[in-house]
């Protein structure tokens, strides 16, 4: 599947996001190396800090699946600008995808903004820090 077709893909997860306090959807698409899609949509609950964001929801499937070697993300929400990652997500990104891999950033306009995973959090705490 093409890049642009992804923004579609992760636009149709957004449809599922279970928003009821912030209202505010937001659809992930992460593609495997060997082409398949994860889904991914925000989850919240009523103890709010328990808010799961689309990008870590498909992720997560992914990686309790067994699949872990990735080469696309694209997020999407109804947002002026391209969406930005939350501070919790560009973590996990960082850690469970390699730091070349694109990442692209969208609206319902279909504005991008490509960047990739280093460039969403230079200097991450990363496992070789555990290692003193
Ligand atoms: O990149 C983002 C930013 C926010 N959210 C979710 C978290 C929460 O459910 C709602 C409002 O922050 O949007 C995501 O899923 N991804
Ligand atoms: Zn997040």
């Amino acid at each position: 599947m093409d890049n642009h077709a992804m923004i579609e893909e992760a636009k149709k997860a957004r449809e599922y996001a279970y928003v009821p306090y912030s209202t505010f959807k937001v659809g992930a698409a992460l593609r495997t190396k060997n082409g398949d899609v994860y889904h991914g949509c925000n989850i919240e609950n009523a103890a709010y800090p328990m808010c799961n964001c689309a990008e870590r929801t498909a992720l997560f499937k992914a990686y309790s699946e067994g699949v872990t070697s990735f080469d696309l993300l694209v997020v999407v929400a109804d947002t002026d600008r391209p969406v930005p990652p939350c501070g919790a997500c560009r973590q996990v990104i960082s850690e469970l995808c390699e730091p070349d891999m694109e990442i692209w950033l969208t609206n319902l306009q279909n504005d991008v903004n490509k960047t990739t995973v280093k460039d969403l959090l230079p200097g991450a705490f990363s496992p070789a820090d555990l290692n003193k």
